[in-house]
């Protein structure tokens, strides 16, 4: 009999720092607290989810990358859908949960779903997340990831998988102010654990030209349970 493959490399209880930091919910106080102050916030996720993890991931998404499953990412939606390489230059793959890491994220992005809702009663339903790879010289110009008044995606989650990142690698995300939205409010790193959150209407951003080949998931948390036909932001 073959073992079902989902989680059981990476169980939430499998390493007990983890679980331990997890069960704390402090660091889901945090995410609550600045997302109601600022708008947005960075944090380092290592130790909610472990160096394992994070690497597994990393090398999920270098065998995406070899395949032809990495697609050119576009913007808009339905009819407005356009691959416009002068807006973004990234290749996505839509995670499914189904393989071990997967689902051990999945477990977390749950988590936080769950702890947002609670703390905020954001009513979210559901969360969809895609890798994306940046190869050199690629970016994301300044965009929001929600149009206002839509309310599909409410938070936004981005993660970085990257070891090793310095100043001369680029490909910073920028953040801008929410209510200043000519103003830089800060530049995060893309390295690895590292994750930035930031609510998808309000607050703009972008992705500076990468020097090097940059990894990430990116996570919509939303409020619609059903998936409407939507293409790219
Ligand atoms: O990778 C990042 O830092 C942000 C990506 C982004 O803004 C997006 O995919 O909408
Ligand atoms: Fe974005």
């Amino acid at each position: 009999m073959t073992m079902p493959l989902l989680n059981a490399s990476f169980p939430r209880t499998g390493d007990p720092a983890v679980a331990q930091c997890q069960a704390g919910e402090t660091w889901l106080d945090t995410i609550a607290d600045d997302l109601c102050q600022h708008g947005w916030l960075t944090l380092d996720a290592t130790p909610l989810l472990g160096p394992e993890l994070l690497a597994e991931l990393h090398r999920e998404v270098e065998i995406l990358e070899k395949t032809a499953a990495m697609e050119r990412a576009g913007v808009g939606r339905g009819g407005d859908f356009t691959r416009d390489r002068s807006v973004r230059r990234d290749r996505i793959a839509w995670l499914n949960g189904e393989t071990a890491c997967q689902g051990a994220l999945f477990d977390f992005f749950e988590q936080v779903r769950v702890g947002l809702n609670r703390r905020l009663f954001l009513g979210l339903q559901r969360f969809e997340a895609h890798y994306a790879s940046y190869q050199p010289g690629d970016f994301y110009r300044r965009h929001v990831d929600s149009f206002q008044g839509r309310a599909s995606r409410v938070v936004s989650l981005v993660m970085y998988l990257n070891e090793d990142w310095g100043p001369a690698d680029g490909g910073e995300l920028q953040v801008f102010g929410r209510n200043a939205p000519g103003t830089v409010c800060g530049r995060v790193f893309p390295e690895r654990g590292r994750m930035a959150v930031f609510m998808s209407e309000e607050v703009p951003h972008e992705v500076l030209p990468a020097a090097r080949s940059r990894h990430s998931i990116a996570c919509w948390f939303r409020q619609d349970v059903v998936p409407v036909p939507l293409t790219g932001v």
